[in-house]
């Protein structure tokens, strides 16, 4: 098995972008959880029905692939829809990171992007959980700008995650997004020499 480091915290924190800067530092792979979900909602693949056969088919897009628009206008504003699409999803994402695993050498690093790592129990593949923060005057911000979407919409996804706030103390590292890219990527790389170092790994 790879060392694992898994990365989580709220919507548009930063998570894939710390990510990337850990290839850069030498993680062999970044996995995406966001990434496998969409897979599994493809034409015909047997999450996808399950979800269809849930939410009805409002949210099946013309080419038969889950809309995950539509879907997303559902869970965000409806958290015991949420909880439920969670149900559905996340055996069949634990499932996909495994396999996901299996491709990393066997002394490689990946690096695991998941919102709900601690919740959904993906955090058993890791040796180590950084969690991303910044203000959430800067999520909403970098949200609207990546995604072209209205204010309201933005909002109702950053008020669809709880607070972080407790999670502090459950995780090994914190970085704080808050500044530059610069300022962030000397975080990043002070953490992964310190993962680095824990583990005997040369990188
Ligand atoms: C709601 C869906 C359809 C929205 O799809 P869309 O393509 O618009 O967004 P995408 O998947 O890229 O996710 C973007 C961001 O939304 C937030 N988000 C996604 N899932 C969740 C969730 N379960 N709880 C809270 N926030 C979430 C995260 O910050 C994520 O990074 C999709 O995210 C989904 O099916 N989520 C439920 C499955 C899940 O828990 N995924 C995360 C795996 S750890
Ligand atoms: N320090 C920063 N300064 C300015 N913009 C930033 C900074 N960090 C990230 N961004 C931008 O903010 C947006 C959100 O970042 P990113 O996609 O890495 O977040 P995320 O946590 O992976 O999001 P999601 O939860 O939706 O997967 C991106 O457009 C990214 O380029």
């Amino acid at each position: 098995m790879p060392y694992v480091i898994g990365i989580t915290g709220n919507i548009a924190c930063g998570k894939t972008s710390i990510g990337q800067m850990l290839v850069q530092l030498g993680a062999e792979r970044y996995i995406d959880a966001d990434l496998l979900v969409h897979h599994l909602y493809e034409r015909d693949q047997p999450i996808a029905v399950r979800v269809a056969d849930y939410f009805g088919p409002q949210v099946v897009a013309p080419d038969g692939s889950i809309d995950r628009k539509a879907l997303g206008s559902i869970v965000f504003h409806d958290s015991e829809a949420m909880k439920r699409l969670e149900q559905i999803v996340h055996p069949a994402v634990h499932t996909a990171i495994q396999v996901e695993l299996d491709k990393v050498s066997p002394q490689g690093i990946a690096i695991l992007d998941a919102v709900k790592l601690l919740e959904g129990g993906s955090a058993n593949f890791c040796q180590a959980k950084w969690l991303v923060v910044c203000s959430e005057e800067q999520q909403l911000q970098r949200l609207m700008q990546r995604n072209v979407i209205s204010l309201q919409e933005a909002q109702a996804r950053i008020k669809a995650q709880p607070g972080t706030e407790g999670k502090l103390n459950i995780v090994d590292e914190v970085i704080v997004n808050s500044g530059t890219s610069e300022a962030t990527y000397q975080q990043v790389a002070a953490a992964f020499k310190r993962f680095c170092l824990k583990f005997a790994i040369h990188s």
